[in-house]
């Protein structure tokens, strides 16, 4: 038997950078979570223990918190292009770079004017957003080919109605009731390929969120499939710039409680909010004239 060296790769996990912009007494913060992974020319250092082509993890943890002092952090994409670039740039032995990057959200604390500091002065206090964290994934490699895919997760949505479920296959392990009128909730998780490595980030980000919060709420659901679905139609029919749209949702079941041992009806109003098991419903949605994927779903 002949044993061989599979696909690898290695990178500093989770190096977690907070970076302040100072404007005055006004401050902004931008909180991440970044992840490089590095591929290329590591035979020898599996093989043999040779580390001659290996960049250290931790000079990947240096290089985040050093590009983000050098070049500021806006869009998480952008910065994650910068980062997997300059891997595959400066080092002839690594030919593939990935950087995945998590944000989380913080919002102002508001302040009122006190007696001897201007509102100007103090905007430096912030509060952890309860939002979706936002993510990205940017593969580049030495053939100059870079894929993007933006998404967001933990993003909490509810219908209190306009969801139904029935005319499913009934055999004989079935217990479930039809229902023509349930609560629709679920965490969506959303990934989403841009077809090219030059969207504005920000905006897209902003409108690919607000369709899939409005196709959810709109949508009439038969079904969490058909909902998801809508969704992802949504986001390619409103946005040019994505191509493909990857998607889990847990149906966060909410069960009618029994109020009948208290001789009360419960026509509807109050619910068991159940955390396990959850259904998992996955699916995507691509353009017909989505480019291919490459490596950016890997
Ligand atoms: O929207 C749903 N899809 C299912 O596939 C399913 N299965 C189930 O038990 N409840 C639901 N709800």
């Amino acid at each position: 038997m002949n044993v061989v060296l599979g696909p690898n790769r290695y990178g500093k996990a989770e190096t977690r950078v907070v970076r302040v912009v100072r404007d005055g007494g006004v401050h902004h913060i931008k909180d991440i979570n970044v992840s490089s992974a590095l591929s290329g020319d590591m035979e020898d250092v599996h093989l043999t223990g040779d580390n001659a082509s290996v960049l250290p993890t931790d000079t990947q943890k240096n290089t985040a918190y050093a590009f983000a002092r050098k070049y500021g952090v806006d869009q998480i994409e952008d910065f994650a292009i910068l980062l997997a670039r300059h891997y595959v740039d400066s080092q002839p032995s690594i030919h593939h770079a990935r950087v995945e990057i998590e944000e989380y959200f913080w919002d102002r604390i508001p302040v009122s004017d006190g007696p001897h500091l201007g509102l100007r002065d103090k905007q430096h206090s912030f509060v952890r957003s309860g939002r979706e964290v936002r993510t990205c994934v940017v593969h580049h490699d030495r053939d100059g080919r870079t894929t993007v895919v933006s998404g967001l997760k933990d993003l909490v949505v509810l219908n209190s109605t306009g969801s139904e479920f029935h005319g499913y296959i009934e055999d004989e392990y079935t217990t479930l009731k039809p229902t023509s009128d349930r609560i629709l909730a679920t965490a969506v998780s959303a990934r989403w390929r841009h077809a090219s490595d030059g969207s504005a980030f920000g905006k897209s980000y902003a409108e690919v969120r607000r369709c899939l919060i409005e196709a959810f709420a709109e949508t009439h659901s038969l079904s969490l499939q058909q909902t998801l679905y809508a969704m992802g139609k949504r986001v390619l029919n409103t946005r040019r710039e994505v191509c493909e749209v990857r998607m889990a949702m847990p149906n966060k079941h909410h069960f009618l409680v029994d109020l009948e041992p208290f001789g009360m009806d419960n026509p509807n109003e109050v619910f068991y909010a159940a955390d396990r098991p959850y259904g998992l419903i996955e699916g995507s949605v691509l353009s017909d004239t989505a480019p291919d994927a490459a490596f950016a779903w890997e």
